[in-house]
């Protein structure tokens, strides 16, 4: 029985996909086996010696200590792309937010309340419409910066509002670019796209590059009128810069999924509480797959979307199948395959593979294998975990 601590609400959809007869799921466990969570910040020290893996039901693992993990042998895994529909139709609302006057209007007709003659209401409607008046966003451009699963769906949905896209990605995958639009203009730099576009919009991770990344230099840059999208991660956009921007009339508008205090109450941005991901669909896409990943790595050792271990399936073949852990560096293979020589255990199949500084490797064995064995596998010097599946 496998004990999956939740640190935050999980959708039951993705919970129905770890049987009951295979798995306790409980918001407290002293030992669990793995942890599934959103957005909850894990430190380190939450994360209990037990711990196998750690499933991250959505895209952005900002929260969990990702380094800390890798050197402790645990997995991290997420749900690539099944959040990426909810939050481009939470854009394309920011785009026509930002573009007319809707919040604004919405506000002046909830202040009419005490008007009860309808005609008299409908004439001072017609007369007061001008002051909400907008710009179409067809004709604007817009320019992306990160072009992974979410920034390509936008991209398709802004050209089919008659945008032009401009986008910059330096570290696009071969799959992401065979998603794009052939229409997305590739910009070579950050300061280009920021100096062409009228509406901007982040869809990259937080990494120790893109800390701050948008600053008062980067925004210099901007075409005055400028309005800028943050569903990314509070930590990209510099916010004193951005308000310098937005009191300077570089920025018209700034539109975020992450209010900070001094945004709050200014009536150039737009502020909205990380809902980015949060429609039944997404939240049972993402559970669905995290579960899925988490169940497949505790019952077979086989690894999808880590953000950390390499990708690994092996077909399940022999008695039974140790999954190791080990530092990536040269003989501890060679070790882990001769004390199963000595102990004249047959190998039916096995894989290994690197990510950066770890490798991991699932053994199939013909014959069961003795707990002093795998003691002996866990006391080699660069083996980080063992597992006997
Ligand atoms: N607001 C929300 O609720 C919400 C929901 C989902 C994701 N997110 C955030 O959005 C981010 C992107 O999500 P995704 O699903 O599109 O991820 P993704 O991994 O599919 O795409 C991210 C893209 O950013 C690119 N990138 C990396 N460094 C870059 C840089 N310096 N400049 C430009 N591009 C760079 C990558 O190459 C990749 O193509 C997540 O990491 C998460 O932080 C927020
Ligand atoms: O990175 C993500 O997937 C989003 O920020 C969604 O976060 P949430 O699962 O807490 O809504």
């Amino acid at each position: 029985m496998f004990k999956i601590l939740t640190l935050n609400q999980i959708s039951i959809k993705g919970l129905e996909r770890l049987p009951r007869n295979q798995y306790e799921i409980a918001s407290e466990f002293t030992a669990p086996d793995a942890i599934l969570l959103r957005s909850h910040k894990l430190a380190p020290a939450d994360i209990a010696p037990s711990v196998k893996a750690i499933a991250r039901a959505g895209a952005g693992t900002n929260n969990v200590p990702v380094a800390d993990c890798t050197a402790r042998g645990i997995p991290v895994f997420n749900s690539p792309g099944a959040n990426a529909n909810a939050v481009k139709e939470l854009v394309i609302s920011g785009l026509t937010l930002g573009s007319r006057g809707i919040l604004q209007g919405i506000a002046y007709v909830n202040t009419l309340g005490d008007m009860k003659d309808g005609a008299e209401l409908a004439k001072l409607l017609e007369k007061e419409k001008k002051r909400f008046k907008g710009n179409e966003l067809a004709g604007r451009t817009l320019g992306i910066v990160g072009l992974g699963a979410i920034g390509s769906l936008i991209a398709h949905a802004a050209l089919d509002l008659g945008m032009n896209v401009v986008g910059y990605d330096p570290a696009l995958s071969v799959d992401a670019a065979w998603r794009l639009p052939s229409a997305v203009k590739r910009m070579e730099n950050l300061g280009s796209l920021f100096s062409r576009a009228d509406y901007i919009t982040l869809h990259l991770p937080v990494l120790d590059a893109t800390r701050g990344l948008v600053n008062a230099e980067l925004l210099s840059n901007c075409k005055p009128g400028c309005c800028l999208l943050n569903f990314a991660r509070e930590e990209i956009v510099n916010v004193d810069s951005v308000i310098e921007a937005l009191e300077a009339g570089k920025l018209r508008q700034f539109i975020t999924d992450f209010p900070t205090p001094e945004l709050i109450g200014r009536d150039d941005v737009i502020l909205m509480p990380h809902i980015g991901a949060s429609t039944d669909e997404a939240e049972d896409n993402c559970a669905i797959m995290a579960a899925n990943q988490l169940d497949d790595f505790l019952c077979n050792g086989n690894i999808t979307n880590s953000v950390n271990f390499p990708s690994l399936q092996l077909e399940r073949s022999g008695k039974a199948r140790l999954a190791v852990v080990n530092r990536n560096v040269p003989k501890i293979l060679g070790s882990i395959l001769s004390i199963l020589a000595d102990a004249d255990i047959n190998i039916v199949d096995m894989l290994n593979k690197s990510r950066d500084e770890i490798a991991y490797n699932l053994i199939d064995v013909g014959s069961e294998v003795s707990d002093a064995l795998l003691a002996d596998i866990e006391a080699l010097d660069g083996v980080i975990k063992v597992r006997h599946i």
